[in-house]
């Protein structure tokens, strides 16, 4: 697909269809007509006034029209696949002399979940980038206010002298330290120069690691930087000072690696905090990082990343240049987003965590209809977009521009000057917030920003390079993927009732393929009460002896057998086609249904209180870090249960209450009504019966296991008896 180009220079990306789409577009078809004569089937077959099943029936209808609708929906996802390819030579070619400069944001937000030693490696990945040093600023936003964090940085600031120049020479990936040497790629000339590095990152990952365990920077410590002094007034993470240190300025003469080449600037903030001023979280960090970057090196691309998410690719910005800077169709680019990847993601992944589908798959379903979601870290972008320009046709940005502002000021002035854009007060009576960098008020800061900039006019772009850009840290446990699913979920769909609602405000302001395609994870919440009703119900009806679904003889009995079978035969095929395995396709099945019927639910029910004015926002952040046996169980693809989280109680009381149905039936089919019972109520014996298979790993953890990653027995006794209850009271009522 290449076009013709108004500059008479080739593109420096392109564009390309996905393979298959008529295919596709005709087994979709086939999946609607299905879809619908369920509908007609529901409608027209509802029982009487009176009869038993009633009740049950009308539910199934309208969680059957919710189902098919959502699935409606969800085709804007696949309709109109398209995938990006670089031409970096050609970006080097004719813009070497003119790139642009790149200011890079870190966030973290707690030294113990997001260990010090984590968070520098990603620092030292991103300022390790292929790229001209001296246009590269690296700034870590710690919201933990730690002196253990900026000990980290410190510590990163003098051994990146060393790392920068070692990467360059021998070629380095990943440009994390700790992920590269955990590799072992190395090998063959060079290696006495990989053991000196090795051993200095080691020596500095030994003093931090023993800092850490101290819990306090030492007293010669200390006297190292003048910067641990701004702690002396310092009384808590939520109560404190703005701190800014410069630790490396790159406008410094001085400022060089060992082989004397130019060194990126280096920038430590802690905002300030107060306990009367809400901190609005990671958005509330980032505009302070957009406003202190402004006046050091006021970079026209933004990158930002999350703490745990190292750089994996050291072209990547190179890649995002080529989207930005392309003379035809740059100018309308407002970000390029790269997927959320994740390292030490067991095989067949038994939380979903690597979001498989939504990478390979959605992701670039959105791009063929103006772009992705702004999903917060691995993003890319525009300065002044991020900053609330609005689009027109024609205006052109200028990449060649007059660089650092202030050259004389020395690092400690700017210092002083700058910690003002640092304070809470500063955003008040302003458009932060608001109309200008990130949107606040929403756990999902990023999607909710991504939206507004896109109904501003702007584009976007999805970029997934066989290399991954970035790795990160995927959650490790049960309680932890269902507490981010939930955040997540809240949301999205907070998004779609404010002011920015991709249906009604982005109605005419983007494609009505995005507007579908945002509507699909903004309904991820409202999606649990279909799967509860689904997952409850039947199962109960079952038990009393009603059937709820067509018999195998009859010919309604085609169209669920074929959305049945076509549907998870296709999911299976698109998830293996995504890189994924039988197994875990079958592990993000469980995830699917528990999610569901847990975070989604939740999300759900708190974000109908907080209309009511019941709840705050809040965003928990997720944990970095696990107890060995806990990461012991996760090798072993052992689910993790363990504590008496709340939505435990459901899933285990959902899971009781299908395993009683099950046996309950199986035992009257031998007992009492015999064989021909199956052919009456078979979709609903699938059902309840694929529901207990799918659940195998909690009874498991309700039963039979012993270790500490079991169910507490608390939960197993609650579940019981709820379960218990339910089947009781459901064939005893009336
Ligand atoms: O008050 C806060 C809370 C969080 N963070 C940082 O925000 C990032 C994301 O937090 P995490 O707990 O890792 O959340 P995830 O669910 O993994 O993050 C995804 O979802 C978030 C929105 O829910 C986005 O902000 C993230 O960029 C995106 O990667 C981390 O670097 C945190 O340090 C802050 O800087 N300040
Ligand atoms: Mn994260």
């Amino acid at each position: 697909m290449v076009s013709g180009h108004i500059h008479g220079n080739l593109p420096l990306f392109e564009t390309r269809r996905a393979k298959g789409r008529a295919l596709y577009r005709v087994f979709a078809a086939s999946v609607f007509v299905c879809v619908v004569l369920i509908w007609v089937y529901r409608a027209i077959h509802i029982p009487g006034p009176g009869e038993d099943g009633r009740l049950g029936w009308i539910g199934l209808l309208l969680a059957d029209l919710w189902f098919g609708l959502y699935w409606i929906l969800t085709q804007a996802l696949r309709w109109n696949r398209v995938y990006r390819n670089t031409f970096k030579d050609r970006l080097s070619q004719r813009h070497e002399e003119e790139l642009p400069k790149v200011d890079i944001f870190v966030c973290t937000a707690d030294p113990v979940i997001e260990p010090p030693v984590m968070v520098i490696n990603t620092v030292l990945s991103v300022m390790a980038y292929d790229y001209p040093q001296e246009k590269l600023s690296v700034y870590l936003s710690d919201d933990g206010g730690s002196d253990l964090t900026f000990y980290a940085l410190l510590e990163a600031s003098r051994f990146a002298q060393h790392w920068i120049p070692f990467c360059k020479k021998f070629n380095v990936e990943p440009r994390s330290p700790a992920a590269y040497f955990a590799s072992g790629g190395f090998g063959g000339n060079g290696d006495e120069e990989v053991a000196k590095v090795k051993k200095l990152y080691e020596d500095m990952e030994n003093r931090i690691t023993a800092a850490v365990k101290l819990g306090r920077i030492s007293e010669s410590i200390c006297l190292e930087h003048k910067g641990f002094s701004q702690w002396d007034s310092f009384s808590s993470r939520n109560d404190h000072d703005t701190i800014l240190q410069i630790l490396i300025d790159g406008r410094d003469p001085n400022a060089k690696d060992i082989e004397g080449c130019a060194f990126p600037t280096l920038v430590y903030l802690a905002r300030e905090k107060r306990p009367q001023h809400h901190h609005n979280f990671k958005a509330g960090a980032m505009n302070a990082l957009i406003r202190v970057s402004s006046e050091i090196s006021n970079g026209q691309i933004i990158l930002n990343v999350d703490c745990d998410m190292y750089s994996n690719n050291s072209s990547s910005v190179r890649d995002a240049l080529c989207f930005f800077m392309d003379e035809e169709k740059g100018n309308e680019i407002a970000f390029v987003q790269f997927p959320q990847k994740f390292d030490k993601v067991t095989k067949n992944d038994i939380y979903g965590s690597t979001l498989r589908v939504i990478c390979e798959v959605e992701f670039s379903g959105l791009d063929g209809y103006g772009g992705p979601l702004y999903i917060g870290t691995g993003c890319f972008h525009r300065r002044d977009t991020l900053c609330g320009r609005k689009f027109t046709k024609g205006s052109r940005i200028e990449w060649r521009r007059e660089s650092a502002k202030n050259t004389e000021e020395s690092a400690s002035e700017l210092e002083a000057r700058l910690k003002d854009l640092a304070s809470c007060g500063y955003e008040d009576n302003t458009q932060w917030g608001k109309e200008m960098g990130l949107r606040y008020g929403c756990p999902v800061e990023d999607v909710i920003t991504g939206l507004s900039i896109q109904c501003l006019g702007w584009k976007s772009v999805y970029y997934n390079p066989e290399r991954e850009g970035f790795l990160g840290v995927a959650p490790t446990s049960l309680d932890q993927t269902l507490l981010q699913h939930k955040r997540w979920s809240e949301g999205d769909l907070q998004i779609l009732l404010s002011r920015y609602s991709p249906a009604w405000y982005g109605l005419g302001r983007i494609s009505p393929g995005l507007q579908m395609g945002y509507c699909t994870y903004c309904l991820w919440a409202p999606n649990s009460l279909a799967t509860m009703f689904y997952s409850v119900v039947p199962s109960l009806y079952l038990l009393r002896g009603v059937s709820l679904f067509p018999q195998v003889s009859s010919p309604w009995f085609l169209p669920f057998a074929y959305v049945i079978i076509a549907m998870h035969f296709y999911s299976l095929v698109e998830f293996m086609w995504s890189g994924g395995t039988i197994l875990g396709w079958w592990n993000e099945q469980r995830m699917w249904l528990y999610k569901r019927t847990s975070s989604y639910l939740f999300a759900f029910n708190d974000t109908i209180s907080r209309l009511a004015g019941f709840s705050e926002t809040t965003f928990i952040v997720t944990n970095k870090v696990s107890d060995p046996d806990v990461s012991q169980r996760y090798e072993l693809e052992m689910m993790e249960f363990g504590t008496t989280f709340p939505m435990f109680t459901i899933l285990a009381t959902l899971a009781m209450l299908n395993l009683i149905s099950l046996v309950w039936v199986v035992k009257k089919i031998l007992t009492q009504v015999g064989i021909r019972f199956c052919e009456a109520m078979a979709l609903q014996l699938l059902l309840c019966w694929v529901l207990v298979l799918v659940n195998w790993p909690l009874y498991r953890g309700l039963f039979l296991r012993k270790d500490k990653g079991k169910m507490p027995s608390s939960v197993t006794v609650k579940s019981a008896v709820l379960g218990l209850c339910v089947c009781t009271c459901s064939v005893l009522l009336y």
